[in-house]
């Protein structure tokens, strides 16, 4: 792979300390996520000012509505020029077709199947009853049928759903180096195993953002790639 497959994810309340943490690791990454946490307090003007380094910017809003509703959100970030929008899957086709034909040409929409969150126990509680393999096969064979570029999974599934979506493009999340803690994921990998079971996209936040040194962090991600 030529290019750098990191994209950091910007989960921090402050604009000028995301700027200053993107700043500081750019040349060690391959582009920005910016999820809800970003979207919500700092808007466009936010992805204006990260824009600026001229990086990928991957816009992780997550889009869930009803299809009329999600197609004039894509409309309205168009003028953003995401290089990546993730929508759930879980929306329906209606839903990712016509958020596919809203987005701007240069983006790719790839679908959330199952959040790295997740296990199976979070999946019986909401009345799924297959594993969260299963669910995520399912829900990236929908995506692939209603046209989306791809999908979000995974490190335990990508390998899987690359066989049978050979050209799709894949975007892990859950990504953990070897030390270090999980928060909140349940379904982990180390990017270097995500790379190589077929990850188009490494998504990493905390274990760059909040090290003690992120410089040296996204060096040493970098270097098992
Ligand atoms: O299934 C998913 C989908 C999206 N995410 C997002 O990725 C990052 C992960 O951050 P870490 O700090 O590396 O855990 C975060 O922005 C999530 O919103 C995900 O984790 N899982």
């Amino acid at each position: 792979m030529n290019h750098n497959p990191v994209f950091l994810a910007l989960d921090l309340p402050r604009l000028d300390s995301a700027e200053a943490l993107a700043r500081k690791v750019a040349g060690h990454i391959g582009g920005i996520k910016l999820g809800l946490e970003f979207f919500c307090a700092h808007g466009h003007h936010g992805v204006h000012e990260l824009h600026k380094l001229g990086l990928p910017i991957f816009l992780d809003l997550k889009l869930h509505d009803i299809p009329n509703t999600v197609a004039a959100a894509m409309q309205a970030i168009h003028v953003l020029e995401p290089a990546i929008v993730t929508v759930h899957a879980a929306g329906g086709r209606a839903m990712m077709e016509d958020a596919k034909a809203a987005a701007g040409e240069n983006t790719k929409v790839v679908a959330v199947t199952v959040l790295t969150s997740l296990d199976d126990d979070d999946l019986t509680a909401i009345g799924v009853k297959a594993d969260p393999a299963e669910q995520a096969l399912r829900l990236a064979d929908l995506a692939h049928s209603a046209g989306l570029d791809g999908i979000v999974c995974s490190g335990h599934e990508v390998g899987a759903i690359h066989k049978q979506w050979k050209d799709g493009y894949f975007v892990v999340p859950g990504l953990r180096p070897a030390e270090g803690g999980n928060g909140d994921q349940k379904r982990i990998v180390t990017p270097r195993q995500a790379r190589d079971a077929g990850a188009s996209v490494l998504v990493i936040g905390r274990p760059i953002s909040r090290a003690e040194d992120p410089l040296a962090a996204a060096k040493a991600i970098e270097a098992t790639l």
